[in-house]
């Protein structure tokens, strides 16, 4: 049976005193490729944000290769190999995109494994973040996680408002981050079509509970649920 590496048990979580997560329990096997799907307000930020340490945690266990880590920082969680890429990307506007990078950098990464990634971004590697296009930021965003050398990359919505052409290089460049099982991918998205299509299992959060958990593959074939919990016909 394949290691688990992260797994929250009956977490409940959220902002303050409110309750977004309710009791979810999730296990994360080494090299999985996870698409974490659902509406709008359905909890699927608040659960990237659990895991990162982010959020408060009200009741249960988060944990990571059998440590419990539910009452470490998030600088904690990264220095042990979580990445979170979040959706407001978070591009130090100041720096240029070389800088964004090399300010995080860690032990063994390398500049030229992130722009093999994304050649764009040595295009530009000498322009400032603010002068980057939406899907260059995007980049540049993954790209300065994969700095921190995650074990563990944690996607936040990254399709959300980018063309489709800029959708499937990033698309690309998410099979290359888990190509051989180098890494363990979850990806939460609103483009149910694409993140199904590159994830092995599918979760679906509904109001802050799981509604679905199991093959990607097998959802695909579940229209009636995917229209249920996402609310638009998937093809
Ligand atoms: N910082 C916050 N403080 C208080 N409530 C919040 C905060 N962030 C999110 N929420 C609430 O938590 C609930 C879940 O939000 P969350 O962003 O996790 O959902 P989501 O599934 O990621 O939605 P979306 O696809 O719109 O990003 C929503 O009701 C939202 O209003």
């Amino acid at each position: 049976m394949s290691e688990t590496v992260l797994c929250l048990k009956d977490v409940t979580a959220g902002y303050g005193q409110t309750h977004i997560l309710r009791g979810l329990s999730l296990s994360v096997s080494r090299s999985e490729r996870v698409a974490v799907i659902g509406r709008n307000g359905a909890g699927k930020t608040t659960l990237l944000s659990t895991v990162m340490g982010l959020t408060r945690l009200h009741s249960g266990r988060v944990s990571l290769a059998g440590e419990d880590i539910s009452r470490f920082s998030p600088h904690q969680r990264s220095m042990r190999g979580l990445g979170l890429v979040p959706q407001t990307r978070d591009i130090f506007p100041s720096l240029t995109v070389e800088e964004n990078l090399t300010a995080v950098m860690r032990g063994n990464a390398s500049l030229e494994e992130a722009y093999a990634l994304f050649p764009r971004l040595k295009e530009r590697r000498r322009n400032g973040g603010t002068q980057l296009s939406g899907g260059e930021q995007q980049m540049l965003a993954i790209a300065r996680t994969l700095m921190t050398e995650p074990g563990i990359i944690l996607l936040d919505e990254p399709l959300e408002g980018l063309a489709p052409v800029i959708c499937e290089q990033l698309m690309i460049a998410f099979e290359q981050l888990a190509a051989d099982g180098r890494r363990t991918v979850i990806l939460v998205e609103q483009h149910a079509v694409a993140a199904l299509a590159f994830a092995t299992r599918a979760v679906i959060l509904a109001n802050g509970s799981i509604a679905y958990d199991g093959s990607a593959a097998a959802l695909k074939q579940r229209p009636e649920l995917l229209e249920r919990h996402i609310g638009v016909a998937q093809h």
